[in-house]
């Protein structure tokens, strides 16, 4: 059989070319038979002739011997000459008549052959093309061009209806918010529909007399209300306004090394292997089957799900916009959480940046988001250098619950990876103390230190992922900038909360990092050292602070066949996941304490979990039924962090 695509052609051409031949021989050896036929009839039309001439002359001699003497006999001789003749030319016609019989079946049959090829031809032709792709390369090109073109406006018009709710949202949450502010009392009704405030972490419902102006808490409205209606899926279905934990979800394609698993609930998978499925933007779906079990398919959702095929750009262009919010002000916080080798490194850095440390100044398709980001963050500082901006940057990892410096140097300059403890400032708020922070000037510099971090982090080879990262890495980029009369959210979306909507009190601006200081180290004290993190600077500052955090991968030691120091790494990495759960548990029930003590991993990110910190935590997962059960327990750990509420993010104030 031909191949498909422009082949067919050819082949069905030659072929129709064939047929045409044999019908042309055909028709030629038709022509032919009439010919000889015509000969034949022509011999037979002599013999004939002969006959009836040789019957005449009999008849003359008959009427000439009559005229004379009575007919006389022919003679023996004579008789049986003429019964020779006339036996031969009997055994001709029979001859003629046979062979002209058959030679007229013959092209009968012929031309039934010929017929039946011609319609059994015709009749597969249709069928043929129906087969072939669009008709020749050229139109497929411009097909693939106009599918292309048109999910790319398809995608376009999704951002933009996305960018629009959310603008909707904040502007009917401005409207509910202000309405507070300006009556300073709880107020009865709002869009002519009753509200209730309750207490942040507490069920107690607060009276009027109760409710400030900036006071921080959670409305409940009812579901009818317009705003609940606007604001979709961030509130909860009893309509109450949850703080600003994002939560995404990342479905990492089949890849190579998952190759030798192929579970007994894969087998119906459209994706060889997969039994985790992302069924639209907002949900994935999870095939469990149980040996003797009838398969059951859970289903998530979250504010976005990225299918395996979904490129490294558009994850980032949906966390895009905290970091306008960075500028504005606000500490933010991006975390990937997962299994080990679920795709988390992957998400936050691209592929091996330690290797080749890819800067976001190239066209690098296979970029993470903290490359990303720091482009990102430099392009909009460029936008307004009239802020004076200073940036600089921490990296950190967590690692057997201890918090090491990867940018730490001894006396001599070597690479010291200083441990470091977690302090409470006076004003509330978490810092490291002694950690080395580098100025950097351009998203170059940014990544160069990054690179050079990385090479440092704790990495081991484990059954499951050949470079598997044993220890939970943090980069802290902070900003200190003269406060913009006009924010970059107003400007580009006008996405930031009211006022109304911002921490009770303003905090105490705290000193600004020295100006020029290429490398510092931060003291414990934020009155002096200035870190006061998300606090104004002198002169009308701003202080935010960025965390990309990638952390360590859970896992479960029979799969990842972990022994000796490795195995009391997972022990601890295992240990700091369950607690960061705790933590976030604790904060979805409300509960009085929360227990970020209880790990250092907790107690170091205290401030963007419970704080007014915006929180974006993407949930990387595998598709393969070898890790069902690790990737059911980071889709529950994501859809409970969907249930956290927390104050609304607040921007810090310049003075
Ligand atoms: N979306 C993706 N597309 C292509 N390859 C991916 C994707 N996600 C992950 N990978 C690949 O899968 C492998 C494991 O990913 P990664 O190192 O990011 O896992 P991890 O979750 O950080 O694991 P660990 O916690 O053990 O460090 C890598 O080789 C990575 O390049």
């Amino acid at each position: 059989m031909p191949a498909r695509g422009g082949r067919w052609d050819g082949f069905w051409e030659q072929r129709a070319r064939q047929l045409q031949r044999q019908l042309q021989a055909k028709e030629e050896r038709l022509v032919e038979a009439e010919t000889e036929n015509a000969v034949l009839h022509l011999r037979l039309a002599q013999y004939r002739e002969m006959i009836k001439k040789s019957g005449g002359e009999t008849t003359q001699v008959h009427v000439q011997c009559g005229d004379q003497k009575p007919l006389q006999r022919p003679g023996p001789l004579a008789a049986s000459r003429l019964r020779l003749v006339a036996q031969r030319l009997k055994r001709d016609v029979e001859v003629l008549h046979s062979w002209s019989l058959g030679l007229f079946r013959r092209y009968q049959d012929a031309q039934r052959d010929c017929l039946s090829e011609i319609v059994t031809a015709v009749q597969r032709a249709p069928l043929c093309h129906e087969a072939l792709p669009p008709a020749g390369p050229l139109e497929a090109g411009c097909l693939e061009r106009s599918l292309q073109e048109m999910t790319e406006r398809y995608q376009q018009e999704r951002r933009e209806r996305r960018r629009l709710h959310n603008t909707l949202v904040t502007l009917e949450m401005r409207r509910v918010w202000s309405s507070f502010s300006l009556r300073k009392s709880l107020p009865g009704d709002i869009y002519g529909q009753s509200i209730s405030i309750r207490a942040e972490g507490s069920p107690q419902q607060w009276s009027t007399r109760q409710w400030r102006r900036g006071t921080r808490g959670v409305a409940s409205l009812p579901a009818r209300s317009p705003v609940h209606q606007a604001h979709g899926p961030c509130m909860g279905d009893n309509g109450e306004l949850r703080g600003s934990i994002r939560v995404h979800c990342r479905l990492r394609p089949v890849l190579p090394f998952d190759d030798e698993f192929r579970g007994p609930g894969s087998q119906n998978s459209p994706v060889s292997g997969a039994v985790a499925h992302a069924l639209d933007d907002e949900t994935i779906l999870v095939e469990c089957s149980r040996p003797g079990r009838p398969l059951i398919n859970k289903t998530y959702t979250f504010e976005r799900v990225y299918g395996p095929a979904e490129s490294q750009r558009a994850v980032f262009e949906d966390v895009c916009p905290l970091l306008t919010s960075f500028l504005d002000g606000y500490d933010v916080c991006i975390m990937a959480y997962g299994q080990t080798g679920s795709g988390k490194s992957f998400t936050m850095l691209g592929p091996r940046p330690e290797q080749d440390p890819a800067l976001p100044s190239g066209p690098h398709g296979h970029l993470g988001i903290i490359p990303r980001a720091a482009g990102e963050v430099f392009r909009l500082l460029a936008e307004n250098p009239s802020r004076r901006p200073e940036v600089d940057v921490s990296v950190v990892e967590v690692y057997n619950n201890d918090i090491c410096d990867l940018l730490a140097k001894d006396s001599c300059a070597v690479v010291s990876r200083a441990k470091c403890q977690v302090l409470t400032t006076t004003e509330g708020r978490k810092e490291v103390s002694g950690l080395t922070r580098e100025s950097v000037q351009s998203a170059v510099e940014l990544m160069t230190l990054v690179a050079a971090a990385l090479r440092l982090r704790t990495k081991q080879a484990t059954a499951v992922h050949a470079d598997s990262s044993r220890s939970h890495l943090v980069i802290t980029v902070t900003l200190t900038a003269a406060a913009s009369s006009c924010s970059t959210a107003d400007r580009q979306s006008d996405q930031s909360p009211p006022a109304e909507l911002r921490g009770p009190t303003p905090r105490r601006p705290a000193p600004g990092r020295r100006p020029g200081a290429a490398r510092t180290v931060s003291s414990v004290s934020p009155r002096t050292r200035g870190l006061g993190q998300g606090s104004q600077g002198p002169g009308g500052q701003v202080l935010s602070k960025l965390q990309l955090v990638d952390l360590a991968g859970s896992e479960c030691v029979g799969v990842s066949g972990v022994t000796g120091s490795a195995l009391r790494e997972t022990s601890l990495i295992n240990r700091s996941l369950a607690a960061l759960a705790d933590v976030l548990g604790a904060l979805s029930e409300g509960r009085g304490h929360i227990p970020y003590r209880n790990s250092t991993l907790t107690h170091f990110l205290q401030d963007a979990l419970g704080g007014d910190a915006k929180l974006q935590v993407i949930v990387c997962v595998s598709p393969c039924q070898k890790h069902v059960a690790e990737t059911l327990q980071s889709l529950g750990f994501g859809a409970r962090v969907r249930q956290v509420e927390r104050g609304r993010p607040a921007p810090r104030k310049p003075r």
